[in-house]
């Protein structure tokens, strides 16, 4: 049974998929401190969270069974990527299922702003009938300058284009062609606020976003301009903000999210006349909250139960049609790694991965993942995982060399792999036949033809007549049933090796007694 902590106030008709599950028990904890969270995260499987929870290294740390921490939502400021890389922890985002409502929310707020509907609000329901003080503006025919034009960013673009705006887009990942699709102006963040009446920014925080729009900035801006802010607090320099606005060069400021949050009650924009303000709502809307909730537990359920998965944060994306050439490689990578791990003695160094034949075209990013895996868990246990092979062999220094060439040998693809210790150095050659499945067609460069499940023998020894006999006969003894042999040699009477499938694990003793046997260099037991 799966354990999945809810720590969040996530929508109940989207976690009716984890209910649902009959291996799946859901609890919810809204409100933790760190402690709290702390004192129980060790219990759980994965960790549903929104924005108000911190999943700190803290809480990695005590999640010693966490396998994954689910985001229903798109920001994942609030989870500490790195330590959950190291630790082999999947983090997961709902990215699509809140981009209406943000976009929508981020409408709501140009519009307030600019009919200055919440000042009037309160105004009114005070009793006072207050005609004068709240000239507004139109929008049409102003400029809205769009910094950050992904997901919301562009719905935004769209919606301002209904309204008769013309709209400057900044985004360093927009190509013109994406922009002339759109009906917008590229442009950079100068030309945005030198001409732009309203600005909206909708990139994540970063190191490099963070206070981009601030002093120099509103140094530069066009008087009048209104500022508006429903992605992360900190990409507005609030300070900076609130000295333009009192210079009259900002005409007023609408924000949904802050530096600090909550903001303190002292918050400069908390009393002022032209700043409105929304408790981070952007996403709050009935059904951003059941898309993402749905979106974010089925991704769960998937890890939970070793499927395929979307959306993972700290693991690179791999589109589909690149996926779908990749998948069937998975399985054999991961066996080869592990194979080569199990026959090479010493301390790893070195690892060389060479893709050839069909594999030279695409991106094997993921396959790497999967040999590391094999490799690394023989090591290292069941720890190692996807999300965490390439940080565990960095942090091992072990040096990973990815070679791709067009040398198949006759395959029509082929993976080579090499491990260096400081003993030795040994390799092994793989590939994917049609209609066959999985092959390990070379071993130390014999050419063998072994498939790579279940429990097999290598043994190195000199080619002497005699030996499959001895060898035969040991296991028979012991009970020990022969499936497949292959045997390996490049010059009659020189170095050979034989590579038995075998059908149950060989004992130990038996290893030993094969190992005794004159001729005999190696014997290994593989299980894969
Ligand atoms: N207020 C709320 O409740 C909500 C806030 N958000 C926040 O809104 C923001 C945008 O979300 P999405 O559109 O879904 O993300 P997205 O990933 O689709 O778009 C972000 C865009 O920012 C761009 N970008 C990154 N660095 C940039 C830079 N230095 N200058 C200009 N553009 C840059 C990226 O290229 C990307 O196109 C995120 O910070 C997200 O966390 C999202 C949902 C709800
Ligand atoms: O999805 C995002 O990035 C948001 O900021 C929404 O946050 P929330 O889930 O409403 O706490």
């Amino acid at each position: 049974m799966f354990k999945v902590l809810i720590s969040d106030p996530i929508s109940d008709q989207g976690i009716q998929l984890l209910h649902d599950a009959s291996d799946v028990q859901v609890d919810k904890q809204t409100g933790l401190s760190e402690d709290e969270l702390c004192a129980i995260i060790g219990e759980y499987d994965a960790l549903l969270v929104r924005s108000q929870t911190k999943v700190t290294r803290r809480v990695m740390e005590a999640g010693t069974k966490l396998k994954a921490v689910g985001r229903a939502g798109v920001g994942v400021d609030n989870i500490d990527l790195e330590a959950a890389t190291e630790r082999g922890i999947v983090v997961i985002n709902a990215p699509d299922g809140n981009t209406i409502s943000t976009c929508e929310h981020t409408f709501a707020m140009l519009m307030s702003l600019a009919r200055n509907i919440p000042q009037a609000y309160k105004k009114t329901v005070g009793g006072e009938w207050d005609r004068k003080s709240f000239l507004g503006v139109e929008l049409r025919n102003k400029v809205l300058g769009i910094v950050g034009m992904g997901r919301i960013g562009s719905e935004v673009a769209q919606r301002a284009k209904a309204f008769g705006m013309e709209v400057i887009g900044y985004d360093p990942f927009m190509t013109e062609e994406r922009a002339e699709k759109l009906g917008v102006k590229a442009g950079s963040v100068d030309d945005i606020v030198t001409q732009a009446d309203f600005i909206t920014v909708h990139t994540p925080l970063t190191n490099e976003t963070r206070h981009m729009i601030g002093k120099e900035q509103f140094a530069k801006m066009k008087k009048g301009a209104r500022i508006i802010n429903c992605a992360r607090g900190g990409i507005v320099d609030e300070n900076a903000l609130m000295d333009a606005i009192n210079a009259g060069v900002v005409a007023g400021a609408a924000f949904d999210v802050f530096e600090e949050e909550p903001p303190t009650s002292e918050h400069p924009f908390l009393n002022h006349p032209k700043v409105i303000v929304t408790p981070h709502l952007g996403a709050s809307t009935v059904e951003a909250q059941e898309n993402v909730a749905i979106d974010v537990s089925e991704q769960l359920l998937h890890i939970l139960r070793n499927e395929p998965f979307k959306n993972a944060v700290n693991m690179p994306a791999v589109p589909g049609d690149v996926l779908k050439k990749l998948q069937p490689y998975f399985v054999v990578s991961e066996k080869m790694g592990s194979f080569l791990a199990q026959i090479t003695e010493g301390a790893l160094q070195e690892i060389q991965i060479n893709f050839s034949g069909e594999l030279t075209d695409v991106d094997t990013s993921t396959l790497v993942r999967y040999i590391l895996k094999g490799v690394l868990s023989y090591h290292l246990g069941s720890d190692v995982n996807l999300v965490n092979a390439n940080h565990l062999a960095k942090s091992r220094d072990v040096h990973i060399v990815r070679q791709k060439s067009s040398a198949t040998k006759g395959f029509t693809n082929l993976i080579t792999l090499t491990l260096k210790t400081n003993k030795e150095e040994r390799s092994i050659a793989g590939t994917l036949l049609n209609g066959y499945g999985a092959r390990i067609v070379a071993i130390d460069k014999y050419p063998v033809d072994i498939e790579p499940s279940g429990t097999l023998i290598l043994v190195s020894h000199n080619d002497k007549p005699g030996m499959i006999g001895r060898l035969g006969t040991v296991l028979g003894n012991n009970d020990v049933n022969i499936a497949t042999m292959q045997v390996g040699r490049k010059i009659i009477g020189g170095a050979a090796i034989m590579a038995l499938n075998v059908d149950k694990h060989v004992p130990k003793e038996v290893l030993d007694e094969l190992s005794a046997l004159p001729e005999m260099k190696t014997v290994k037991e593989v299980i894969l």
